[in-house]
């Protein structure tokens, strides 16, 4: 019970579960794009059944993970983030910080397989056809990922592979159903991520984004006391957020306006989705980046997998433009008082610094927050010290 001097509002308590072979009935669209917008305009985070993506994909992944984090140790640190401008690769357990506490968590960090595009300031030629300028540090972020030696894990490349690319389509499904449910055309967003599709002007056409894929195990507990597995954010590393849950051990936990926590828990089969704080500033709030946090298994628990997708954007992608394609009439959706709301989280005024207006900016600033190492290793004291400061 919350115990409050203010009057409580109404929110939501439980998490919506949406079927999406509804999308592909003429009779059910209508239906799931109305549970889709009360999904996008109250909650911010959902279930989706149905989805498309197959079982197989998945279990090929998932049965991977307990043997992907029992490598020996010297295999392990062979592929850490440290050898990565790109923040790619393996993170040991509590390297990784949020809100200045360490997450009790160990990670492996891969994207979509992509070549470095940035370059020296030396040299003439710092830029593409389009005139992008590649010298810009975030630009850095995109790059290979590190793979363990195939007779290491064998089949381990081709699973994380299927599966991005089975996720990626899903992604890619899903956002033409947000598009309709606010009422506009359907591929308005593929210019983010399907280069050309509107314009063949060379100077108008973007870089395909990198979607990251991070895989994740929370060790039981060390004590009674349940540790933080990740403490309270918002995703910043991408557009939607597409995370599944591995097997049944507890532990997301969503914020509602109220201030309670509300479980996430497994369900066979789903994919939890929630959005981005780029999604949030695009609409000004009218959908949130809600907050969220995992707390780590119990000491009796088995540990905890997990794998969120996070949708990437192009990085020279400013937020002004992204908000030009969401029409007045959604962004005027925002509730009074939630966008400034401090939620003892990482921010969307964090994100959304005078400073800089680049996604690419954004997502530098947070990958150099919470892997500090790695920012001053890349990137130089200057520059971290600026995206810190
Ligand atoms: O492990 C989970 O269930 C969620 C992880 C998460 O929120 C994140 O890595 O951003
Ligand atoms: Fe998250």
């Amino acid at each position: 019970m919350i115990i409050s001097t203010a009057a409580t509002r109404e929110d939501f308590v439980s998490l919506p579960i949406l079927d999406l072979s509804g999308a592909d009935s003429p009779t059910e669209r209508g239906v799931l794009l109305r549970q889709l917008r009360s999904a996008l305009f109250n909650v911010g985070f959902l279930y989706i059944t149905d989805h498309g993506v197959p079982t197989s994909v998945i279990s090929s992944l998932t049965a991977k993970l307990p043997a992907l984090f029992d490598l020996p140790n010297d295999v392990k640190n062979g592929l850490s983030k440290l050898n990565s401008p790109h923040f790619l690769g393996y993170s040991g357990f509590a390297e990784e910080t949020t809100l200045g506490k360490q997450d009790l968590r160990e990670q492996f960090d891969y994207a979509t397989e992509l070549p470095v595009v940035f370059r020296e300031q030396k040299g003439s030629d710092r830029s593409d056809r389009s005139g992008r300028d590649f010298t810009k540090p975030y630009w850095r972020l995109r790059g290979p990922n590190q793979w363990p030696a195939e007779d290491m894990l064998p089949g381990f490349r081709q699973a994380l592979t299927d599966y991005h690319d089975a996720v990626q389509s899903l992604s890619y499904r899903f956002v033409h159903l947000i598009e309709e449910a606010f009422g506009i055309p359907i591929g308005t967003f593929d210019d983010f991520f399907l280069p050309g599709a509107h314009s063949a002007d060379v100077a108008a056409v973007r870089m395909p984004p990198q979607h990251r894929i991070k895989l994740i195990k929370y060790p039981p507990s060390s004590s009674e006391h349940r540790g933080q597995g990740v403490g309270a954010h918002k995703d910043s590393s991408g557009w939607l957020t597409f995370l599944y849950q591995v097997g049944d051990e507890q532990g997301l936990e969503v914020l509602n306006r109220n201030g309670e926590w509300i479980a996430a828990p497994p369900i066979a089969g789903t994919f939890v989705v929630n959005f981005g704080n780029a999604f949030e500033a695009a609409t000004e709030g009218a959908v949130k980046a809600t907050v969220h946090r995992v707390l780590a298994p119990t000491s009796t628990s088995n540990p905890r997998y997990s794998i969120p997708f996070f949708q990437g954007l192009p990085l020279d992608l400013t937020v002004s433009e992204i908000r030009s394609y969401i029409p007045r009439a959604v962004r005027s959706l925002r509730k009074q008082d939630e966008y400034t709301t401090n939620t003892n989280a990482d921010n969307v005024s964090a994100f959304l610094d005078p400073r800089w207006d680049s996604l690419g900016e954004s997502q530098l600033r947070k990958w150099i927050s919470s892997h500090g190492d790695v920012g001053r290793k890349w990137y130089g004291d200057p520059l971290v010290d600026f995206y810190t400061s």
